[in-house]
């Protein structure tokens, strides 16, 4: 195991809360750091983080704060757990704090609205950092429900430095959680990221009575643009048949837990994206990455069908049915052509 003095988690949500949890398992003492000085308080009493991960006990090594300098004084290791929106600004207000040696290790799935950068991006901004040695991204298909619980987990820790993912995916490492390292910190960052526009159409899917057809049918042609983009990004297509794309993918699509799927349930039966994501009560990060993603696309000369009628719904009051009607109007077309840049390899093997 490696030695960690002390490691902080920023972020008392339900990912956060199961990663302090999972670290203090591992044998390292943690500070959780909540924004809200209420949540702090009843999770410090109850020992349990029931707004965002009930029945999950806290072990004796978590201390919850809310104050920033305290979480961070001495911490060598620094995950920052708080949604894609709030990294810039949590991350600004960690950076005079942080010790010089710390490794930060990101949780967040999404792209940046306004800026529509990846999390490694906003934080090469932002730090000043001149790469991304002591950064390292963290993905995969983990419901924090089911990693609280220890049920069998597997994941990803991905930078471009090796030794910063062996670290990450060491410290991480249990019986109940498997580590693999990826260095392709833009296409697992990708993944992570755009299920969620997918989880979000077969959420609506299920809302609307569709069966498992369309459900099969979302997810393939949604891995096919997810990689689209991801390799016009400078993805490696590899990443998206991995645990940070098609893993990540089939839980969130599949999942009774999935924010993201639940919100998509909630406009397949009426309610409006607003109703919905407040209806699901915790972040749903795919509807902002709705915004950014469609707006990449256009910018790259992507295409991406059903990101579109995603963003339709989400921002121009389509209706679902008219939706699922465009997507099954589209113009004939190819299947295995249209894949993640293969059409250009193919072409060349060929010539
Ligand atoms: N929940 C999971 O199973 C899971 C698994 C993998 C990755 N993630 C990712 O982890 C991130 C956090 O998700 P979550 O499920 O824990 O969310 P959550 O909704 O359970 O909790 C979010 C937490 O962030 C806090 N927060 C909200 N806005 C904030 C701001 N502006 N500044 C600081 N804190 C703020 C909230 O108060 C809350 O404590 C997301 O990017 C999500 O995609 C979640
Ligand atoms: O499934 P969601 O929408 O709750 O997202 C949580 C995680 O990204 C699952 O790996």
């Amino acid at each position: 195991m490696v030695a960690v003095e002390k490691a902080a988690v920023l972020g008392a949500g339900s990912w956060g809360t199961a990663l302090a949890v999972h670290l203090a398992r591992n044998g390292h003492a943690v500070s959780l750091w909540a924004r809200r000085a209420g949540l702090a308080e009843t999770i410090g009493a109850a020992r349990e983080n029931v707004q965002y991960l009930p029945g999950v006990k806290l072990p004796e090594t978590v201390r919850v704060s809310t104050r920033l300098e305290e979480v961070l004084a001495g911490s060598t290791v620094v995950v920052f757990a708080v949604p894609s929106h709030a990294f810039r600004g949590t991350l600004a207000a960690a950076l005079a704090l942080l010790p010089a040696e710390a490794v930060v290790i990101n949780v967040a799935k999404g792209l940046e609205e306004d800026s529509l950068q990846r999390m490694s991006e906003v934080y090469l901004q932002e730090s000043g950092a001149a790469d991304l040695a002591r950064y390292v991204t963290f993905s995969g298909p983990s419901h924090a429900e089911e990693v609280g619980r220890n049920l069998p987990t597997a994941v990803v820790a991905s930078s471009p430095f090796a030794s910063a993912a062996e670290f990450v995916q060491e410290l991480f490492m249990s019986p109940s959680l498997r580590v693999y390292t990826n260095p392709d910190t833009v296409g697992v960052e990708l993944g992570g990221a755009l299920k969620n526009i997918i989880a979000l159409g077969t959420g609506i899917a299920d809302g609307l009575g569709f069966g498992d057809n369309a459900k099969a049918a979302l997810m393939t042609r949604g891995l096919a643009e997810i990689t689209r983009l991801g390799v016009r990004l400078g993805a490696n297509p590899l990443t998206f048949g991995g645990l940070a794309g098609v893993g990540d993918l089939i839980v969130t699509c599949t999942s009774r837990h999935s924010r993201n799927r639940r919100a998509g349930i909630e406009i397949g039966r009426g309610r409006t994206p607003e109703e919905a994501q407040a209806a699901v009560r915790m972040v749903v990060e795919g509807v902002r990455t709705t915004r950014a993603a469609h707006l990449l696309s256009r910018i790259h000369g992507v295409e991406m069908p059903i990101t579109d009628q995603m963003y339709r719904v989400l921002f121009e009051g389509l209706s679902p049915a008219e939706a699922v009607k465009h997507l099954m109007g589209r113009g004939r077309t190819r299947e295995i052509e249209e894949v993640a840049g293969f059409d250009v390899w193919w072409s060349r093997k060929r010539s």
